[in-house]
């Protein structure tokens, strides 16, 4: 049943709308099945020109709210269609069958339902209309009513209660929207923070190869290694050395383009993954690299150079181009550091 409803909605169940859609459906379901049945009703045992003419255009609009929430995957759209076809049937039983039986209770179908469908601020114009439009009727047609005229009294108890319901569905919508914005929020900061490099705040290595293997493209990515960064410790101590860390995950975000990725992998070493498809060019960005950061001053008392690994990526290959990328910044710190070397997988 879960399958086929993430099948006809277009999301998944655990999507924030699913509840929502599977409600819209099972409404119209269920009211598209009252039109037909009273559509079948006031035309075969108790023919009655108007009611079968309401019960049918319910149901045709029934049947467009089912076409917004199925086929164009609009859930707002069938939400607006559902709240009109209630709030317009309910006026319809009042105007039928005055106060007789239920038909005045449907006027506190709507406060609740819109507010539910539209939102509270929406919800809440509509049943201020809704109540208006209803007031109008009942008091228009005071002590006429049969079977018991509508009087004062019961005015003041209709409005209390319809304020009252419309408050407490406002006041629950309006909390449970914005329980459900925190918690958005949260999860959006807990993402970021699982995604993110404590020391020099860029994406981590988990980030950088979800990147990889959910990327359909092929790619080129960088593997950058500081060069003798031991000795940058040695020589000046850990917290320099992690100040020279931020002031190079800067200069890497410096010299790349806007859509690469910068990311620490680990330890001194950092991947940028490229948006870049033509290698002349990445090669060409590469010596300005080595370059910018071999002229920059990191604020230690020594120069700092980086080797650069250079690699083509496929999702499907993963681990393999990993090491291969591995292989070619060894082979620049092996050729003298402070370059990078480029390593293409045969096709
Ligand atoms: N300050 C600081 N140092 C780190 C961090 N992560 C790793 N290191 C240090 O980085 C150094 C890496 O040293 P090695 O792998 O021997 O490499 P290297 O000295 O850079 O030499 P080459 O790679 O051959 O150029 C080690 O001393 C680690 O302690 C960090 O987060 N902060």
């Amino acid at each position: 049943m879960v399958t086929f409803l993430e099948k006809s909605f277009g999301v998944k169940h655990t999507h924030p709308d699913f509840r929502f859609r599977s409600f819209l459906f099972s409404a119209l379901l269920i009211i598209s099945s009252g039109f037909a049945f009273f559509s079948y009703y006031n035309l075969v045992v108790a023919f009655y020109v108007p009611m079968l003419i309401s019960n049918v255009i319910g149901l045709i609009f029934c049947m467009l709210g089912g076409y917004y929430l199925l086929v164009k995957k609009r859930p707002q759209v069938a939400a607006v269609i559902l709240q009109t076809i209630v709030t317009v049937d309910s006026f319809i039983l009042i105007l039928i069958d005055g106060n007789e039986e239920f038909a005045l209770a449907f006027a506190f179908l709507t406060p609740v339902l819109g507010i539910f469908l539209l939102g509270y601020r929406f919800g809440a114009v509509l049943s201020a209309i809704n109540f208006v439009c209803v007031l109008y009727f009942c008091s228009s047609q005071m002590d006429t009513w049969e079977p018991a005229p509508f009087l004062p009294i019961n005015l003041i108890h209709f409005s209390a209660i319809y304020f009252l319901i419309l408050m407490v569905s406002v006041f629950y919508d309006s909390s449970r929207r914005k329980a459900y914005s925190m918690m958005e929020e949260a999860n959006g900061q807990l993402q970021e923070l699982a995604t993110m490099d404590a020391l020099t705040k860029l994406r981590n290595r988990r980030y950088l190869e979800d990147q990889l293997l959910s990327s359909k493209n092929n790619l080129f990515v960088a593997m950058i290694d500081v060069d003798d960064f031991k000795k940058v410790n040695d020589l000046f101590g850990h917290e320099e050395g992690d100040k020279v860390l931020i002031e190079l995950a800067q200069q890497l975000k410096n010299n790349v383009g806007p859509n690469d990725i910068v990311g620490r992998w680990g330890g001194e070493e950092f991947v940028i993954i490229f948006s870049e498809s033509d290698l002349t060019k990445l090669q060409k960005s590469l010596t300005k690299l080595n370059r910018n950061i071999a002229a920059h001053d990191f604020n230690v008392g020594r120069k700092i150079t980086v080797s650069i690994g250079l690699s083509d990526h496929q999702a499907s290959k993963h681990r393999d181009c990993l090491r291969q990328m591995d292989q070619a910044l060894y082979e620049a710190k092996a050729d003298g550091k402070n370059q990078f070397c480029v390593a293409i997988s045969p096709i």
